[in-house]
């Protein structure tokens, strides 16, 4: 047997287990990918908010990175909850150092619950110094406006937006995430020639407490197993609609996704 195919997220906790490094990890398993990471933040937080977190030193972010970078090499990486200006620049700085590709950025600015995950000030980091080490990255609405400056309300300012991510700012490719948006949960993909439209049904649930930590983990662990990025997209979209689709209804908030939906419909199973 070839090596395993292997993923390292970087990003925070979600001790409910729904949010960040936790839907990131089941994601990897759920995919076939060995999964491993290095914790930013710990978050104080579960279905109904966010309590409260604590940065990591960046002495200790950088040496989480060193140990998995010395020692098991991963196939693709991607980043969650980086919170502040210095976590952003020192996450960077090790990504060209390791000359890390297939990197996908969940650029995460706020919670479901409303709560803030990324500084104010920090924002243009993440433009200036990471969106261009990009393979992907995955805004849903309201950050494609942070990132953009742009009001987006319908699918053709989606596609302004994407155009500008990628042709401006550097990004190889951009999945703008319509899960805010209407009727339908349509999301827009754009690689610099292409221009796509993934669209599913939008199902009425408040059980979407990381979704979007979990569609750019699905990203993550396809391209870690080599699947070419618009199919790789393509898997993440089924995976978190089948995941949306198939609650578990835990908690008394916004619920986390269901990580065996995907595999139940694969394999004709029914574990949850
Ligand atoms: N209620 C829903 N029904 C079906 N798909 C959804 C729903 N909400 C979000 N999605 C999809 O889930 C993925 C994550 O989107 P989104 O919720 O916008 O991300 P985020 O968690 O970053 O806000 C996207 O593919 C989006 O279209
Ligand atoms: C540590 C962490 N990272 C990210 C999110 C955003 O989650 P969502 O995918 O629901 O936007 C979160 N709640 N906590």
């Amino acid at each position: 047997m070839g090596q395993v195919p292997r993923a390292l997220t970087i990003a925070g906790t979600d001790p409910s287990g729904g949010a960040g490094i936790h839907a990131d990890l089941k994601t990897f398993q759920e995919l076939c990918v060995y999964g491993m990471s290095v914790i930013t933040a710990v978050v104080s937080q579960n279905t109904l908010g966010v309590k409260t977190f604590l940065d990591m030193p960046l002495e200790l972010i950088e040496s989480q990175m060193d140990a998995v970078y010395e020692d098991i090499r991963p196939n693709a990486v991607k980043t969650g909850m980086l919170s502040q200006s210095d976590v952003i620049r020192l996450v960077a700085q090790k990504m060209k150092a390791y000359n890390v590709d297939n990197y996908v950025m969940d650029p995460v600015m706020v919670a479901k619950s409303g709560d803030a995950l990324l500084a104010e000030t920090a924002k243009k980091e993440l433009v200036n110094e990471l969106l261009p080490l990009t393979t992907i990255v995955t805004p849903n609405l309201p950050e494609a406006e942070e990132i953009t400056g742009r009001t987006i309300q319908n699918v053709q300012q989606m596609k302004d937006a994407a155009k500008q991510i990628v042709d401006e700012f550097g990004a190889t490719a951009v999945v703008v995430k319509g899960g805010h948006l209407d009727d339908e949960a349509r999301d827009i993909y754009y690689d610099g020639s292409v221009f796509d439209e993934l669209v599913a049904s939008r199902y009425d649930t408040k059980h979407t407490h990381g979704t979007g930590c979990t569609f750019s983990a699905a990203i993550t662990a396809e391209l870690a197993k080599g699947t070419p990025l618009r199919q790789a997209v393509e898997t993440a979209k089924t995976y978190i609609t089948e995941a949306i689709k198939h609650p578990i209804h835990l908690g008394r908030g916004h619920g986390p996704v269901n990580h065996w939906a995907y595999r139940n419909r694969q394999e004709g199973l029914s574990r949850a």
